[in-house]
């Protein structure tokens, strides 16, 4: 069973995915901490070296090298599906899930962020509004289901996400009960 999570940068994709993978006690990955770990230095200082295209390069080869064996829960790059290599692999490979957000709550979210090189410009709401503008086709291209990120807190959208793999058949039913409540 493999499970990749889409969406925009803040969307939750590494929150909601390492609880999810604990939740069905499933390996976790982070496509953005593979690549990391290929190159030795954060995201945001190689695209500030090498660029944009070289980042997009490596992505697409650690996408496809875990789409060979595709297993646990996969956080994406928020930017993975602007390649078609990509959005096949994806949705060939994995079940996947496009965790949706307005710009408006991402920006809430990352208002205080300095690791996201994107975002990192004089007006990051605007530009969140072009990218949510520019991919949400790719995401709902890519995704056999679609999750809204808006009001849920994390523990909320875990459960919202088992459910609906329960549903799709994909987890078996009852099998991975919540967590009471501490
Ligand atoms: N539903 C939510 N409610 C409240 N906070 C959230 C929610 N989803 C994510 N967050 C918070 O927003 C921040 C960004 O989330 P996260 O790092 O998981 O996003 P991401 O989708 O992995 O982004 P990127 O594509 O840049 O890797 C984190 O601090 C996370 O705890
Ligand atoms: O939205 C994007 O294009 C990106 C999101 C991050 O997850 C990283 O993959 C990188 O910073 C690019
Ligand atoms: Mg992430």
């Amino acid at each position: 069973m493999a499970v990749a999570l889409v969406g925009l940068p803040g969307a939750g994709k590494s929150a909601v995915g390492r609880r999810l993978g604990m939740r069905l006690d499933l390996p976790f990955v982070d496509t953005d901490h593979v690549i990391e770990q290929r190159i030795g230095c954060s995201i945001r200082d190689y695209f500030e070296r090498e660029g944009e295209i070289a980042f997009r390069d490596l992505e697409q080869t650690v996408i496809a090298d875990l789409a060979a064996n595709p297993q646990g829960i996969l956080a994406t790059g928020g930017g993975a599906v602007l390649r078609e290599a990509n959005r096949k692999q994806l949705r060939d490979h994995f079940h996947v899930i496009y965790l949706r957000s307005s710009p408006e709550d991402l920006f809430r979210r990352l208002r205080h962020d300095v690791k996201r090189p994107l975002l990192q410009v004089a007006d990051p709401l605007g530009r969140l509004r072009e990218l949510h503008d520019a991919r949400d086709p790719f995401y709902r291209e890519t995704a056999h289901d679609v999750v809204d990120t808006g009001r849920p807190t994390i523990a909320m959208l875990v459960n919202i996400i088992v459910m609906q793999l329960e549903l799709a058949g994909i987890v078996e039913s009852g099998a991975h009960p919540e967590e009471p409540p501490a």
